[in-house]
């Protein structure tokens, strides 16, 4: 029997729903690069790795609605890095934070069955709410992730429009006239029906980057009916500005997660200075929701 995780209170969308709207939508981003670590004034060492997450964690937990650690970050520094990541996790999750954990990972689907143990299982070490998944194994690759994520109260988020320039060479390619992108989203759309059958959504989140202009129309890709959770990357560091999410997302927009990192993270070392440019920046998101 699976032990419940916080399934046993809520699903995973609704209890994001809550989240979202109680601080806003930001997904704020905890992404250690190396020259924001120095410029934090920290050693690029373990003890630096430390300092800049645990900051993060002063500054974001209970201030936000969901925080994305980035893995490769912390893999960097080898299992004493993951360590620390798993400590950030915990620490975040102690607080009631969402952790919306940046892996991105994907494989054959026995495989894939670990990983999902490792991120989303009941003897996870630090287990996530939700994990980044890539799909380019095929969706249903992603069967024992998503299947676990849906009975453990956690989530996944599929890799579907990427927000990096190389994206739409493999992600507007069509097969029988329907796009690869097209075809991740109809796929959560069938794992999320129930949930969008009581009005929630679901525990298939989907990743889509806030650069990638008109793609979803020029696709034929209907994200509202998806009913997935959307985290979109973009903002900030990589050119996309809260305008270009009602451009890009349209009807589905109160289902955006966005997410900005390096343009947030900024504002450190100071845990006030950096709480306030993440409470800003998701006040003025949920400002241009309402608007
Ligand atoms: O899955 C992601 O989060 C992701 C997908 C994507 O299409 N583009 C993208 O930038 N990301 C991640 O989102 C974060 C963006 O960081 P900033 O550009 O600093 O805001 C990084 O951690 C990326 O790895």
């Amino acid at each position: 029997m699976t032990t419940p995780g916080p399934a046993a209170y809520q699903p995973f969308g609704v209890r994001l729903r809550e989240a979202m709207a109680t601080h806003g939508p930001l997904c704020a981003g905890v992404d250690p690069h190396r020259g924001l670590v120095e410029s934090w004034g920290l050693a690029y060492d373990l003890s630096g790795l430390e300092r800049f997450a645990m900051t993060c964690v002063e500054a974001f937990a209970g201030d936000v609605a969901s925080v994305k650690p980035q893995s490769a970050f912390f893999e960097v520094f080898g299992a004493r890095g993951v360590a620390v990541l798993e400590r950030a996790v915990d620490a975040f999750t102690e607080a009631g934070t969402i952790v919306i954990l940046d892996a991105k990972r994907g494989d054959i689907g026995s495989t894939m069955d670990a990983y999902a143990e490792a991120f989303l299982g009941k003897d996870a070490p630090s287990p996530a709410d939700a994990v980044t998944v890539s799909p380019y194994l095929g969706y249903g690759s992603l069967r024992p992730a998503i299947d676990l994520a849906g009975h453990t109260g956690r989530g996944v988020f599929v890799l579907a429009l990427t927000s990096n320039p190389e994206g739409p060479s493999v992600q507007h390619a069509q097969r029988d006239g329907i796009s690869v992108a097209r075809a991740i989203v109809e796929g959560a759309a069938a794992d999320n029906a129930e949930a969008a059958s009581r009005g929630e959504m679901g525990h298939v989140g989907l990743v889509v980057g806030a650069t990638i202009g008109s793609a979803l129309a020029d696709l034929g890709i209907d994200l509202a009916a998806s009913a997935a959770p959307i985290l979109a990357p973009g903002l900030g560091a990589q050119g996309a500005t809260p305008a270009d999410l009602r451009a890009v997302f349209g009807a589905a927009l109160p289902q955006v997660l966005p997410n900005a990192s390096r343009s947030i993270l900024a504002a450190g070392p100071d845990v006030s200075a950096l709480r306030a440019a993440a409470r800003e920046e998701s006040e003025r998101l949920a400002e241009m929701l309402a608007s």
